[in-house]
């Protein structure tokens, strides 16, 4: 198993935001988690990566316990997060992008004196291949569409070579295009990572979802199952339903 969870829970000012008794991933595999507003989905990745302390339970990375690690040392283990808010840097190039985050992965004092190898480079050049951005490798950032830029941090994150990736909404803004490639670049990079993703998109959902889906609803494990069975499951129509929001697009 690659993580395992187990009674989960977190409070923020006497509201629960999640309580989760189990939860598991096992190696390349590809999950989504979806459910309505607030349902937990963020905290619930927030405190995977270390970012939220939960007030009780476990977290197994590789059948290592990893709550209470810093956010850092969970990134070095080899969780990845992507979030939703773009972090690249809009005035260097997408090579130079890349170059920092592969930097980013060695210890301080070693980067002081790192040159690119050549190993380096094409390990760059084939995350760009991978990202399908090795056309625009010496464009400035800031200057690509908007799902460039999303491709731009998905590749950042698997630069620094992640067991599992966490990904926050990846085809948010995204037009149809540019979200059937996202989800193709998923299931490809779903082969040698493990990967939990939030989306909303429920054509998105059925393009990705080669595995289980998780539903989330008041930070509580609503169902989990095939994306038909999720699809066609009352309890799942019913928790979107009387809500103002656009979450269960194209269900
Ligand atoms: N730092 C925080 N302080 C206070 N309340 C929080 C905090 N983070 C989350 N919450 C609350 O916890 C609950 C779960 O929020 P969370 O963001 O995890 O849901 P979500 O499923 O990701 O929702 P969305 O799809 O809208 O992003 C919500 O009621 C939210 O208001």
């Amino acid at each position: 198993m690659l993580l395992s969870v187990n009674n989960l829970a977190v409070s923020f000012g006497g509201v629960q935001a999640l309580s989760l008794s189990h939860f598991s991933l096992q190696p390349q595999e590809l999950r989504v988690i979806i459910g309505p507003n607030g349902a937990g989905k963020s905290t619930f990745l927030d405190i995977i990566c270390g970012r939220t302390k939960p007030d009780t339970g476990e977290v197994y990375f590789n059948d290592r316990a990893i709550m209470g690690m810093t956010e850092v040392s969970i990134a070095r283990l080899g969780i990845g997060r992507k979030f939703q808010q773009p972090s690249v840097f809009p005035g260097l190039t997408v090579y130079d992008n890349l170059l920092l985050a592969a930097k980013m992965k060695k210890d301080i004092l070693s980067s002081l004196f790192f040159k690119p190898s050549q190993l380096l480079k094409a390990r760059i050049h084939e995350v760009a291949e991978k990202i399908g951005l090795t056309k625009v490798l010496s464009s400035i950032a800031g200057a690509l569409s908007h799902g460039q830029k999303q491709w731009l941090e998905i590749g950042i994150v698997v630069l620094q070579d992640p067991k599992l990736l966490l990904i926050d909404e990846p085809a948010a803004g995204m037009s149809d295009e540019e979200t059937y490639k996202t989800g193709e670049l998923l299931l490809e990079l779903s082969n040698n990572h493990g990967i939990i993703v939030i989306e909303h998109d429920m054509k998105f959902v059925q393009q990705i979802a080669r595995e289980r889906v998780t539903v989330l609803e008041r930070g509580k494990l609503l169902v989990e199952g095939s994306f038909n069975d999720i699809r066609n499951d009352q309890r799942v129509i019913d928790c979107y339903l009387g809500r103002n929001n656009t979450q269960l697009e194209n269900l």
